[in-house]
């Protein structure tokens, strides 16, 4: 195997250290530079076969269990891992080996145990994917197992961690004509208006990316701006907006958007989508407690856990304990009164969040409106195409999950509502 393999696959097992040891998230670390030093096609490499390895590791560890008497330290352990899932994968067993020991030689505090990483290999090796397919699918860490079977039951999270295990195809929201960049790229139009590819390859090189004609966005991300539905001449105020993928969706509309954001990093790829697909929007960085102002519309995709993107961010589940979490839904639950102070009077509020935690969505609705006596849901606005009406909750939102599209290739986890102002 080439120098670069070693070179990829110890760039890998660094981010499998810090994401496993350090609780960091993937895009920190090469938003961070982690990658900085492989060429482009070796860095989205390593980044495919940590993803992988996060994805199997539960499987990846029930293999290896069965060939150590006691545990290495970690970024031996991650050594390991990451051959196994490519071993298991049909990886070529010369190359993967050697790899993983030269990566051990080659680190002084780890240079002892390479016999050992080549014998327990080679055992990986010989029953590769065979005993590999008939463990089961990797589950969710208990801290977020638990919550999640008390909201749907054992059986849909078991559905949803198949969905988490089989990953996200790549979808497409069009600035204008979905059928034509469905056609362009040779993807499938999906019925929500999303465009899916199955296999994507490198993004920049598909039809219509230099042109601006569509944005990168689940198709599950993309419902809140339809829920919304922004009208020509409407002014809309897009809170939490970046990367953008929501504020694209109104601007293209034909509706005035502010953006608002607090990250400038953030809003700076804001500026850049912007730029790139020709739209247009007033961008605001700053804390959404502070925007004042009346609008027709407010759209806030509020910070949240997450857990709705484990299917494309592996690292997530792994990196973090759910200790955050009620600060984040305190903090919703004071975004949605501020947003509602936003709204003129028979406008609209869209609250939504990428997670699977009903007290970042279901909760959140019912008690704002308990809280709000002039604001109700309005269930119309989920009558969308290619929404299922099984879909809708008791309390009027839509519960997206991982496991819905099941054979189509998912979805991500959403929540989304929308509130209305009595006028
Ligand atoms: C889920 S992401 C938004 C995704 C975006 N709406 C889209 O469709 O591309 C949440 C965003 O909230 C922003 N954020 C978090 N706390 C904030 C605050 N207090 N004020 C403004 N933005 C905030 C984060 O910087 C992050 O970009």
């Amino acid at each position: 195997m080439a120098k670069s393999g070693v070179q990829t696959r110890r760039s890998a097992v660094y981010l499998l250290d810090q994401v496993l040891g350090e609780g960091r998230l993937m895009s920190e670390l090469i938003g961070a530079g982690a990658l900085e030093r492989l060429e482009p096609q070796e860095r989205a490499r390593a980044q495919r076969l940590a993803m992988e390895t996060l994805r199997g590791l539960e499987r990846a560890d029930r293999m290896l269990q069965k060939h150590l008497q006691k545990y290495p330290p970690l970024t031996v352990r991650n050594v390991l891992r990451l051959a196994t899932v490519e071993l298991c994968q049909g990886g070529a067993a010369h190359g993967v080996v050697n790899d993983a020991v030269e990566i051990v030689a080659r680190n002084k505090r780890t240079q002892s145990m390479k016999g050992l990483v080549n014998a327990v290999l080679r055992k990986v090796a010989a029953q590769g994917a065979e005993a590999w397919n008939i463990l089961r699918v990797p589950r969710l860490p208990k801290w977020l197992r638990g919550p999640m079977v008390a909201a749907y039951g054992p059986e849909t999270v078991a559905a949803m961690e198949a969905a988490h295990f089989a990953g996200a195809p790549l979808d497409l929201t069009a600035r204008g004509d979905a059928a034509a960049v469905a056609e362009a790229v040779g993807g499938t139009l999906l019925e929500t208006g999303s465009v899916r590819l199955m296999e994507a390859g490198q993004v920049s090189k598909l039809a219509g990316f230099a042109s601006g004609e569509w944005w990168v966005q689940d198709a599950a991300a993309a419902i809140p701006a339809k829920v919304l539905n922004a009208q020509e001449g409407e002014h809309v105020l897009d809170l939490c907006a970046a990367p953008g993928g929501k504020t694209m969706q109104i601007a293209a509309s034909g509706a005035k958007v502010t953006a608002v954001d607090d990250n400038p990093a953030r809003m700076e790829r804001v500026r850049e989508n912007l730029e790139r697909t020709g739209l247009n929007a007033e961008l605001i960085v700053g804390d959404v407690m502070s925007q004042k102002g009346s609008y027709d519309a407010v759209l806030l995709d509020a910070p949240c856990s997450a857990t709705g993107t484990i299917r494309r961010h592996p690292d997530l589940p792994h990196a973090k304990d759910g200790s955050e979490f009620g600060e984040l839904i305190g903090m919703q639950s004071w975004m949605i009164d501020h947003a509602l102070s936003l709204v003129k009077p028979g406008g609209r509020l869209v609250f939504c969040t990428c997670s699977l935690l009903p007290d970042e969505g279901e909760v959140q609705v019912e008690e704002a409106v308990a809280r709000h006596k002039d604001v109700t849901v309005d269930r119309a606005a989920l009558e969308l195409p290619g929404i299922d009406p099984a879909w809708i909750t008791e309390e009027g939102g839509l519960r997206l999950r991982p496991d819905y599209w099941a054979d189509r290739g998912g979805m991500d986890g959403f929540y989304v509502a929308c509130l209305r102002k009595a006028g």
